[in-house]
């Protein structure tokens, strides 16, 4: 049975708090279900997700990270004349976003589409081969991530791999804490996130590496973001957690990360890069944003995006995963190949052109640049403070034991 999706929009206040939410409901019929299931969208603001803060007792929502990029470019510059006679290129063209705590934002698109450029931009780590210009504000001011406050986990494990689980994320924890707190809390905090990531079987096991077995790549991704996460980052930035990990272990990483915020404390707010999630992780992500060739080919509620191709005119097919039907539609890079290039029958250029011009002119990107209007107009008092962490002579001392612990076990 062809899935079909009906929206029905409507909205409520509250006029004692002020505030004004619009509800999207999404209801999908389709894959062989009996039932329509219907998936609520709410477009609230800041204003709403601070109603939710107060009524709910959602935790420091207040704390939370809210950031937003508007006609954000990057742009490559090279000693060296491109093809076209320029030297400069521009990897991201004029893409904008927001991301909010307690959700979870994909940035997806085909290899080379800027993916890793966007997350670098955000998290202020563009190569100085690169210029950038847009406005990036990070609870409506322009400010720089202060330390502790972020955290960045890149695509590649950087672990040493003599130490056990439990050791290296104690070793980063006496790293990255301030002297003010003790051992016992460091260790603690230490074993809480090992829990968080769902480690605690592989405390005592050794990392391993070369020649030495020891975890499983997907153990080795958890291990990495648990260090990340010693010190409570309220803004996590993921490049490709899942690469390489096969799709279980995908999951498993995605669902840990997703459900980080709701164990209590400040909504943490997650944007991650991923290749190619399958249809279960895809469920995982709040917000997505579909880059083309540095390009925005959609950005808003994942459960919505489906819609959005279908309204395109590139409906996904039956049973096929959502995200390897968007993947598909937009990837050119076998352009050459009559089969591979062509979209049922519309070129893949052509197909990207009309998914770009659409979404420009959805009401899905006026919702975007209203939200980001918003939130660069909220009021959100100081900025960002940035947290102490331990003094010369622990790291000194922290760095030249685990070195001959690693050297001995080597
Ligand atoms: N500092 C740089 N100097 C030169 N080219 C760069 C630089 N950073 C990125 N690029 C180029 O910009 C394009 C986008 O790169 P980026 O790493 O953002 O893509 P991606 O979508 O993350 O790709 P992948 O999925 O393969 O990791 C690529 O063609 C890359 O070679």
């Amino acid at each position: 049975m062809a899935s079909s999706t009906s929206l029905h929009e409507y909205s409520y206040s509250n006029e004692s708090a002020g505030i004004r939410t619009a509800v999207l409901e999404v209801e999908t019929v389709g894959h062989n279900d009996p039932l329509p299931r219907t998936t609520t969208v709410t477009r609230s603001g800041l204003g709403a997700a601070r109603n939710r803060n107060r009524n709910e007792n959602h935790p420091k929502l207040e704390e939370g990270v809210f950031l937003t990029w508007e006609d954000l470019w990057v742009t490559v510059v090279s000693k060296a004349k491109s093809e076209n006679g320029s030297r400069s290129r521009s990897i991201l063209q004029g893409v904008t976003g927001y991301a909010r705590p307690g959700e979870l934002l994909a940035i997806m698109g085909p290899s080379g589409c800027g993916k890793s450029t966007l997350l670098d931009a955000l998290g202020g780590r563009l190569s100085s081969n690169t210029r950038q210009t847009g406005k990036i504000l990070i609870n409506g001011q322009k400010q720089a991530l202060a330390y502790g406050t972020s955290a960045y986990v890149t695509q590649d494990d950087t672990l040493i791999t003599t130490l056990t689980v439990s050791e290296a994320v104690y070793y980063s924890a006496q790293l990255q804490l301030p002297d003010s707190m003790s051992k016992a809390e460091k260790k603690e905090r230490a074993e809480i996130t090992i829990r968080e990531m769902g480690l605690q079987d592989a405390m005592n096991t050794r990392i391993g590496g070369w020649g030495s077995k020891g975890l499983s790549g997907g153990q080795k991704r958890r291990v990495s973001i648990c260090i990340e996460l010693l010190t409570r980052p309220n803004l996590l930035f993921l490049d490709e957690p899942t690469s390489g990990l096969d799709s279980a272990a995908s999951y498993y990483v995605m669902s840990r990360i997703a459900n980080l915020d709701k164990t209590g404390g400040t909504p943490r707010t997650v944007i991650t890069s991923i290749h190619q999630p399958s249809s279960e992780v895809f469920q995982l992500f709040d917000n997505l944003c579909l880059l083309s060739a540095g390009r925005t080919v959609y950005f808003g509620p994942a459960s919505t995006a489906n819609q959005f191709f279908s309204l395109c005119g590139f409906p996904c097919p039956t049973l096929q995963n959502p995200s390897d039907h968007f993947l598909k539609t937009i990837n050119k890079d076998f352009e050459q190949d009559i089969e591979q290039g062509m979209v049922g029958r519309t070129p893949t250029e052509v197909a990207i052109d009309t998914l770009v011009k659409s979404y420009k002119e959805s009401e899905s990107y006026q919702q975007v640049q209203r939200q980001v209007a918003e939130l660069c107009e909220q009021d959100f008092g100081e900025e960002l403070e940035k947290r102490s962490h331990a003094g010369f002579l622990t790291q000194s001392f922290v760095l030249t034991r685990r070195s001959f612990m690693n050297m001995y076990r080597d």
